[in-house]
């Protein structure tokens, strides 16, 4: 259930300006990493199917490139709005300085619904993205991929018309993009694979058993598929998925006590993670209506849709089993939820470092496009891994080390690492 008047970009500054307090950021730096460097707000006029002209609204918006190219996905939401990109690319900048990937922050959207949008139309949306900025993105200065309702074909076709209208060719400029046309194998798979390779750390860190633990997991689209797979892989029961369903504009919840079958659930689930409920139901799960993937007794949490998603309204509604919340989704806990799960002492591994694993994939599929030598499988896969744990271990050994909540722990190293960038480059 969504608070009123919900501001991911100031939900984003809130908990900025605590870390800033805790570490006394000066003033100067304070006000340079609040907001925005730079952000473009465009039209994208698109000649429907009927014939009609439709103009769809485009962001990208640049947070922070201390440290490198800004990176961050591009999403086609029809709910989206520039305060939501800004922080979802403030957001990219922590990532990339918390997994230690030389890279800074930004993030694109276009308000749309893909739904009920023709695959022509969305490739027109996403020429069209590409027409408005191609000037100030690129693979030395700004590097876009896929997000929400976006995927490689999206990327493919951004591609093309980055490369028509500049004249060459330019892998590195876009990741996610389909492997045999410059994509990286495991792209797809690491945002998901990446967060459990996170709950795998926190796992030992807090004396649990994965194979003896049970999870339930908010949306059913990229990154929750893969996360699903790997968790049962390294031997967890997921005994509960929601989804989306576009029909009745409202969530529902699948639950099978013995645990889901994924493969079975892919076999009745749209292109966009909307699993049918009524296919649902002859397969032998409860179809439970609302946001009920949250109270399940379970130990794990792993919210996988979008922002906003554990507030003050259902956060008491958390079982007290729970002992492990690994966010796949970008900013799904607010302040509010997120003081009380601190005080319950649940076990958070924050956003920035939990879906980590997708930016660093696209990282390392842009060296491999720049280089045009491509890994196989296992080598990205084990180098993900590597990553993750790293970044993992460095949070939660400053968290142990001066008894921090965990995402404070995440932003003092984010915020610090681009602080002294800002610094040596002597903005400020
Ligand atoms: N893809 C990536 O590499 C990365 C993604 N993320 C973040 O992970 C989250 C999920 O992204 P991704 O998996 O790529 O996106 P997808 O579009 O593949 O999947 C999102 C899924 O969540 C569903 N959904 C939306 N709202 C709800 C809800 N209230 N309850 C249950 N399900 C819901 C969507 O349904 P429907 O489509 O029908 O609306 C869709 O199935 C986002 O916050 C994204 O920013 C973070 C890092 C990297
Ligand atoms: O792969 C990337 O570059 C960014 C993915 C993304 O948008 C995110 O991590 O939220």
């Amino acid at each position: 259930m969504a608070e009123k008047s919900f501001n991911a970009f100031e939900m984003a500054q809130k908990q900025f300006d605590k870390v800033a307090d805790m570490i006394g950021l000066d003033e100067g730096t304070r006000e340079l990493l609040r907001n925005p460097l730079r952000e473009y707000h465009f039209s994208i006029p698109v000649r429907m199917d009927d014939g009609s002209v439709k103009v769809f609204r485009g962001f990208r918006v640049q947070h922070n490139d201390a440290r490198g190219p800004a990176k961050g996905g591009i999403r086609f939401h029809p709910q989206e709005t520039v305060d939501t990109v800004r922080a979802l690319a403030m957001w990219m900048t922590w990532k990339t300085a918390v997994a230690d990937l030389p890279l800074g922050g930004g993030k694109g959207g276009v308000i749309c619904d893909p739904h009920n949008l023709s695959p022509r139309e969305q490739e027109q949306i996403s020429r069209g993205w590409v027409r408005q900025v191609f000037k100030n993105v690129g693979p030395t200065a700004d590097v876009p991929a896929p997000d929400v309702m976006t995927n490689a074909q999206h990327m493919l076709w951004m591609l093309d018309e980055f490369e028509a209208l500049t004249g060459g060719r330019y892998p590195g400029f876009i990741t996610g993009k389909p492997v045999g046309m410059g994509g990286s194998l495991g792209r797809t798979e690491a945002t998901g694979y990446g967060l459990i390779f996170t709950v795998r750390e926190a796992m030992k860190h807090l004396n649990m058993k994965i194979e003896e633990s049970v999870a339930s997991v908010q949306g059913f689209g990229n990154v929750a598929q893969y996360a699903i797979e790997k968790y049962t892989q390294l031997g967890g029961k997921v005994i509960c998925v929601s989804s989306w369903d576009q029909n009745d504009q409202t969530s529902y919840a699948f639950r099978k006590m013995e645990g889901i079958d994924l493969q079975e659930l892919l076999g009745i689930t749209d292109r966009f993670g909307g699993i049918d409920k009524d296919k649902a139901r002859e397969l032998g799960y409860e179809v439970l209506p609302g946001d009920q993937w949250l109270d399940q007794d379970v130990d794990v949490l792993l919210p996988c849709a979008l922002e906003n998603q554990i507030t003050a309204d259902n956060v008491e509604r958390i079982s007290k089993r729970v002992k492990l919340i690994a966010e796949g989704a970008n900013g799904p806990t607010t302040p509010e939820a997120d003081a009380v799960l601190e005080k319950r002492g649940v076990f958070v591994v924050p956003d920035f470092l939990a879906n980590a694993g997708g930016v660093t994939c696209s990282y390392f599929e842009q060296v491999q496009s720049n280089m045009n030598f491509y890994w196989p499988k296992e080598e990205v896969l084990e180098r993900l891994d590597d990553k993750m744990t790293s970044a993992f271990w460095s949070v939660a050994n400053l968290a142990d080390k001066r008894k921090l909540y965990m995402r404070d722990a995440a932003y003092i190293i984010a915020i610090e690492r681009v602080a002294q960038a800002c610094k040596d480059r002597g903005w400020v």
